[in-house]
């Protein structure tokens, strides 16, 4: 999907919501333990109670790792239901990858090819040879970590390094590498007051806010320092949807918690 198609649908469904799909088999419905795919059962639900009500959803891969090969069967199941059933949504494997030059090709392939995600997270630390792989991909996006909303982000990111903080060297630097116009950029949401600092740098890019919801990032804050022209943002939000309710209404709750963070940014979009 190109950046355009995606904010053509974030001024159709008037949302900029992504939903994280981070499937703890520990909270979901018992029922739902007796079926074949479990994952991929609860996913579907998820999807579809919520499809109209978003844009992008984000299967985080750890999710699915830890289930071993059902866990990776899950992902395929889903990757490959939403793009059947929703080729508008846009797709975001967050995997956090990067490593040396024909590593990184080889995880490209797997995201990008095999998956056929529309984008995966990328970690920046191993630098230029390690990115550009994955930006070689055409109509693919290569969302780089650049201030995460941990509190860890404060160990490394925000340190200055040759009279600059860490993060903005990321930024500042991966607009120079080829294909630069695939790249996206990880903010946190609880991190909104460094966000003026970086759309200096990156005024046009696309950032993905994952910590609204569980991890208390605000919403309002987001879009008053982050949004650009083109709106810029998708924000996610993945515990605070997926599990409203552990209970047999599980995919009617997610829905009401995604029509209110829909609300909010329809909002948002007509200020
Ligand atoms: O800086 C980052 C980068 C990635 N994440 C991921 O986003 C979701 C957030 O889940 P919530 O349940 O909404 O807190 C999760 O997959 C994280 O690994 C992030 O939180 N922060």
């Amino acid at each position: 999907m190109t950046t355009n198609q995606l904010v053509q649908q974030i001024k159709k469904k008037k949302s900029f919501l992504c939903i994280g799909l981070d499937v703890d088999l520990n909270k979901i419905p018992p029922y739902l333990l007796k079926e074949d795919d479990p994952i991929f059962a609860f996913n579907k639900a998820i999807i579809d109670a919520t499809h109209h009500l978003c844009v992008a959803y984000k299967p985080n891969t750890a999710f699915y790792e830890a289930y071993g090969l059902k866990g990776w069967k899950a992902l395929e199941k889903t990757i490959n239901y939403l793009n059947e059933k929703h080729p508008e949504i846009f797709t975001i494997a967050d995997a956090k990858r990067g490593d040396i030059g024909n590593t990184s090709t080889m995880y490209a392939k797997a995201f990008f090819e095999d998956l056929a995600f529309d984008s995966v997270t990328v970690a920046p630390y191993m630098g230029k040879d390690s990115v550009e792989p994955f930006l070689a991909f055409e109509n693919k996006h290569t969302i780089l970590l650049a201030l995460t909303s941990n509190q860890g982000a404060f160990d490394f990111q925000t340190k200055t390094v040759d009279g600059k903080e860490l993060y903005k060297q990321v930024l500042e630097i991966s607009k120079s590498w080829e294909n630069s116009k695939n790249l996206m950029y990880v903010v946190g949401a609880t991190k909104a007051e460094f966000l003026a600092d970086i759309r200096q740098i990156i005024p046009d890019s696309f950032l993905l806010v994952p910590g609204v919801g569980a991890q208390g990032g605000n919403l309002q804050d987001v879009c008053k320092y982050g949004m650009n022209d083109q709106i810029g943002l998708l924000v996610n939000s993945s515990r605070g949807i997926i599990y409203a309710s552990q209970e047999d209404d599980f995919a009617e709750a997610a829905a009401m918690k995604a029509k209110v963070l829909q609300q909010q940014m329809e909002v948002e979009l007509t200020n």
